[in-house]
């Protein structure tokens, strides 16, 4: 049985199981379930706190699990990246109010509130900056106003938690986040089982990103139209019963479906249509 680590709560926890369902997992009903047997898959999923994950994982108490690359960075365990989930995209940044600091090197002598103690220790010590960490398990914004720090070091989506704390961004983010699969460092990365569990996750991401495309075009159109549709690997062209006319099916980015239909279509192309696609393996 492959042991993996889900997050039970917070931004990471509904994303990473719906993606596993789509991966054709059995995922937990009730939230309150820690650990869940898919005897089907010969998978055993284990619900833990997204922080702690790492942790589990780096230990070689669990095979893989599901994290921020953030979370995974701060924890310091010996567990390493191996994938890429696409969801929970986020900066780490440093904030303070106006005319505090405008780069990590004046923040000597300051203090910083933090949830990420371990990065930002490790952030400050590679810039020689010598300054406080206060570790907060959350709100860190609000810390600057209650007067526990003059900086704060957190998770940035959209900005709007720090516009509405009067907080504005310092320099350039310390790291890129978003939610990635992990496993104990130095494993080797060859396990039949943990290669299907990323082939199926793999293909939740392609089925995500593409659709398949058909359409039909005069054969001597034929090369233009593939420049646009190329596909992955080739795309698929076959007789028409109708001479001179042939049928192509090609995968696209679905952000670019629209836009490649217009183009087909002044090509010459008819009968273009788009499906999503459920499931792959590339
Ligand atoms: N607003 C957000 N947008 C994108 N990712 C986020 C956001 N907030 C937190 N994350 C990511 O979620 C992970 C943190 O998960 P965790 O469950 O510990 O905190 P949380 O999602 O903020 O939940 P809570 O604060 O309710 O405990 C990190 O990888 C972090 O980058
Ligand atoms: O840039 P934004 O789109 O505003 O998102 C970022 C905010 O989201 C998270 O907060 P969360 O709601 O998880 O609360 P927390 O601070 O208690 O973790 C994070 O800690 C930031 O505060
Ligand atoms: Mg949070």
């Amino acid at each position: 049985m492959l042991r993996i680590a889900v997050p039970n709560k917070g931004s990471l926890s509904e994303p990473a199981s719906a993606m596993l369902h789509e991966a054709g997992y059995r995922q937990r009903k009730d939230r309150r379930e820690l650990v869940l047997v898919d005897s089907a898959n010969e998978v055993e999923f284990f619900f833990l706190r997204p922080r702690d994950i790492a942790v589990y994982v780096g230990s070689g108490r669990l095979d893989i699990g599901i994290t921020g690359r953030d979370l995974l960075l701060d924890s310091g365990s010996q567990a390493e990246e191996i994938m890429q989930l696409g969801f929970a995209s986020s900066t780490f940044r440093y904030a303070t109010r106006p005319g505090t600091a405008k780069d990590v090197r004046e923040f000597g002598g300051m203090t910083v509130a933090t949830s990420f103690a371990g990065l930002v220790t490790k952030h400050l010590a590679d810039n020689g900056v010598d300054a406080a960490v206060v570790h907060l398990d959350g709100a860190v914004e609000t810390a600057i106003q209650l007067g526990v720090a003059e900086i704060i070091a957190d998770v940035v989506e959209t900005g709007t938690t720090l516009r509405n704390a009067g907080l504005e961004i310092i320099g350039e983010p310390i790291l890129e986040s978003e939610a990635i699969v992990i496993r104990r460092a130095g494993e080797a990365t060859d396990d039949p089982k943990v290669q299907q569990f990323l082939r199926r996750m793999q293909g939740v991401l392609v089925a995500r990103r593409y659709v398949m495309m058909d359409y039909d075009i005069r054969v001597e159109h034929v090369e233009r139209a593939v420049a646009l549709t190329p596909g992955l690997e080739s795309p698929t062209v076959s007789p028409l019963h109708h001479e001179g006319w042939v049928a192509v099916r090609s995968m696209v980015p679905s952000s670019e479906a629209q836009k490649i239909m217009d183009e087909l279509y002044d090509l010459g192309a008819r009968a273009i249509l788009t499906t999503g696609i459920h499931a792959c393996r590339l």
